[in-house]
């Protein structure tokens, strides 16, 4: 649906977007991830035509955005980091207003209805922009963008200076949104990609850092694959059975967690699974087994690692 060719944007000096390249398939919501000043904004609005590129290749649907950029802005719906609101308008005179600026051949009334629907603003419909609370504001923003049906919809920082109901409340829209629509959501809070896209590319210092899952990008993080077992026996005789095993490489001991029971960080050989050998072991020598859980990278932990590999951006 989205095709990005080693694209690249620079603000006189500054290189605020350096060769990147990414496709995003029809349907998929995709966070676009990174700090303040990593470049999302710059990508985003090279993508909707706001800004052109200083190299590279976008196209949207097929469509290249150089060759017939309002052919791609009518594919796409666009929510900027400051929406675009008249706020001595009403939602109704609003929405009336971005119809015509679009252009639109579709029903005006059923059409303006069905999106007052879908983002739940159908009560509010004559009542001043400027009287609504942020979160009915961006409630308006959305519908300014879902305003002719695009394919495409690309959300900037769609949460920032929402309370956490009304968090709440867009990302269920975005989610509910995702349904009919190819989604990019920018952010830099990983928790609000977390909760609503499946895929993530983080970008940091204008460059694409990761693209994946955020299962995939804890794993590809993991170096080693660690566990943490609970043992209720005696310590350096499970020390000498762990260490002993043939997957096991490397075992430490925690501490006593609970009379008599002890913990134990235990690495083992990449691509290895010693969870069954462990029990047997813990078994056989009538040591229970009180606990064992993976100790591995939350996301956040990924996140930082990714961005921390670069300086401070302006
Ligand atoms: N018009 C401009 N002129 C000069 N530099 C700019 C301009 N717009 C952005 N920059 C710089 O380009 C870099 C990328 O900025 P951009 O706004 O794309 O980042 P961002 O990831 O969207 O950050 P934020 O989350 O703070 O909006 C930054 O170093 C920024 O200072």
């Amino acid at each position: 649906m989205i095709e990005v060719q080693n694209l690249c944007k620079q603000y006189g000096p500054i290189k605020a977007v350096q060769d990147i390249s990414f496709n995003i398939n029809e349907g998929e919501i995709v966070g676009f991830l990174g700090p303040n000043g990593a470049g999302k904004s710059t990508t985003m609005n090279i993508l909707t035509g706001y800004l052109s590129a200083s190299s590279g290749k976008v196209t949207v649907g097929g469509v290249d955005i150089l060759e017939d950029p309002m052919g791609v802005k009518k594919q796409i719906g666009y929510l900027p980091e400051q929406p675009p609101l008249y706020l001595d308008m009403t939602v109704k005179e609003y929405l009336n207003f971005i119809y015509n600026l679009k252009g639109l051949k579709l029903s005006r009334k059923a059409h303006i209805d069905e999106v007052c629907h879908l983002v739940r603003i159908d009560h509010v419909y004559n009542r001043l922009i400027g009287n609504l609370s942020k979160g009915y504001k961006q409630r308006v923003g959305v519908a300014q963008a879902l305003l002719g049906n695009p394919k495409v919809l690309i959300l900037d920082e769609p949460t920032v200076g929402l309370d956490p109901k009304q968090i709440i409340e867009i990302r269920n829209l975005i989610k509910h949104l995702g349904r009919n629509h190819t989604i990019i959501l920018s952010s830099h809070i990983l928790s609000e990609v977390q909760a609503v896209c499946e895929r993530l590319i983080v970008i940091n210092q204008g460059q694409i850092v990761a693209d994946g899952t955020p299962t995939e990008l804890s794993n590809s993080l993991r170096t080693d694959h660690k566990l943490v077992a609970r043992i209720a026996g005696p310590q350096e005789n499970v020390y000498q059975a762990l260490i002993s095993m043939s997957q096991i490489t490397d075992v430490s001991t925690v501490g006593e967690k609970e009379p008599g029971v002890f913990e134990f960080t235990i690495e083992s050989k990449q691509g290895s699974d010693v969870r069954r050998d462990l029990f047997e072991m813990a078994s056989k020598n009538n040591w229970p087994l009180m606990g064992l859980r993976n100790n591995e990278l939350t996301l956040e932990d990924v996140f930082l690692q990714l961005i921390s590999k670069g300086g401070d951006s302006q």
